[in-house]
């Protein structure tokens, strides 16, 4: 299988992540990068190729332009304003505040674009989600030009990102993005599969009232887990949308069979939607050593999961994006390939 890698996914370098209380180390480290990457090396999974660079018009076909632009110059405009630390809201529009003002002072305008204040600013983070979703799209390409599959090692994630939110460690939501890049060059139909421990809130935010694209994720329960606010499973779609959106809520310390027989139903979902591609958004988060999750898969069991993707038949592109056991992610990650090429 073919994986697209860039180093500039790691020009991110953030030094601090709010957690519990204090400013810790970020768990979505460049090093995860290094880690996959080596992994995919040492077991031969295929070409690494550099990304195409497809600019920010995919981007804008998805996200908001001004929610772009903010995110381009928040931290020059944080370090105008005198604020020491990296960029982090601390304020949102929250219940009977207005969301229709777009404040000029970038201490309030970071919290009308952030859902979560987890994530931190930083330079470089701009260069690296553009990274990012350049090797999203140039999986995406290269899967619809040639049927064959193909990894692309993603960082930052982007499932977290909105419209126009940035939050969960992401900023561009790659997966939407190549979804959008599908439809708008001959797909009719795409299916977004997201197995990552956390709810796609910004894939389901993006594509809510869409039938070209079926979304599913199957996610720690939002009662209990990030992001707590969406991801139930009465969210199904509106208007046009009804019915093409499937949230697979589970509870902590679901093991993998558990897991897996949910994986059925939502593959048999994807079959029945006859989708002309699928792109994976592969979080490894669901790992039973992951330090912020909690269901209980084993290294091993990400195999099987490759398997019954490829039982799907349907030309498909794997995206990055979460996965915080940094020393077990190329294992868990490379398993899932591994187990879709049954080699
Ligand atoms: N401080 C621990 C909670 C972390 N909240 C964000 C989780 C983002 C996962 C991205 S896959
Ligand atoms: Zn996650």
């Amino acid at each position: 299988m073919l994986t697209f890698h860039s180093e500039d996914t790691k020009k991110r370098q953030a030094k601090t992540e709010l957690h519990a209380g204090e400013l810790v180390a970020p768990f979505e480290c460049p090093e995860r990068v290094d880690i996959v990457i080596d992994r995919v090396r040492k077991v031969g999974l295929g070409e690494i190729r550099s990304p195409d660079a497809y600019g920010l018009d995919p981007v804008l076909a998805v996200h908001d332009r001004r929610y772009i632009e903010f995110l381009e110059n928040a931290c020059d405009d944080w370090a105008a304003a005198g604020f020491k630390g990296e960029p982090i809201p601390s304020i949102w529009p929250t219940r009977r505040l207005r969301d229709d003002v777009i404040p000029a002072n970038i201490d309030g305008r970071i919290g009308y674009y952030a859902l979560a204040a987890e994530t931190s600013l930083c330079l470089g983070t701009f260069a690296a989600a553009q990274a990012s979703k350049d090797i999203a799209l140039s999986a995406l390409d290269h899967v619809m030009r040639t049927g064959e599959p193909a990894f692309g090692l993603c960082r930052p994630p982007g499932h977290h990102a909105a419209v126009d939110q940035f939050g969960g460690y992401c900023f561009f939501n790659n997966a939407a993005i190549a979804a959008q890049h599908a439809l708008n060059n001959g797909m009719k139909k795409v299916a977004i599969l997201d197995i990552d421990f956390h709810h796609g809130n910004g894939t389901q935010d993006i594509f809510y009232e869409r039938d070209d694209v079926l979304f599913l994720s199957l996610h720690g329960d939002p009662r209990d887990e990030f992001p707590y606010f969406l991801g139930f499973a009465d969210e199904t779609g509106r208007g046009k949308g009804e019915g093409f959106n499937v949230n697979y809520p589970l509870p902590s310390g679901t093991d993998y069979a558990t897991w897996a027989s949910t994986l059925d139903d939502a593959i048999q979902r994807i079959a029945a939607y006859q989708a002309e591609i699928l792109i994976v958004s592969l979080g490894v988060d669901t790992f039973e050593n992951d330090p912020i999750s909690s269901f209980k898969l084993k290294s091993e069991d990400y195999i099987d999961c490759g398997r019954r993707l490829k039982a799907l038949g349907i030309p498909t592109t794997f995206l990055l994006e979460g996965g915080y056991a940094v020393e077990e992610i190329g294992i868990n990650t490379v398993n899932v390939l591994t187990g879709f090429e049954g080699t």
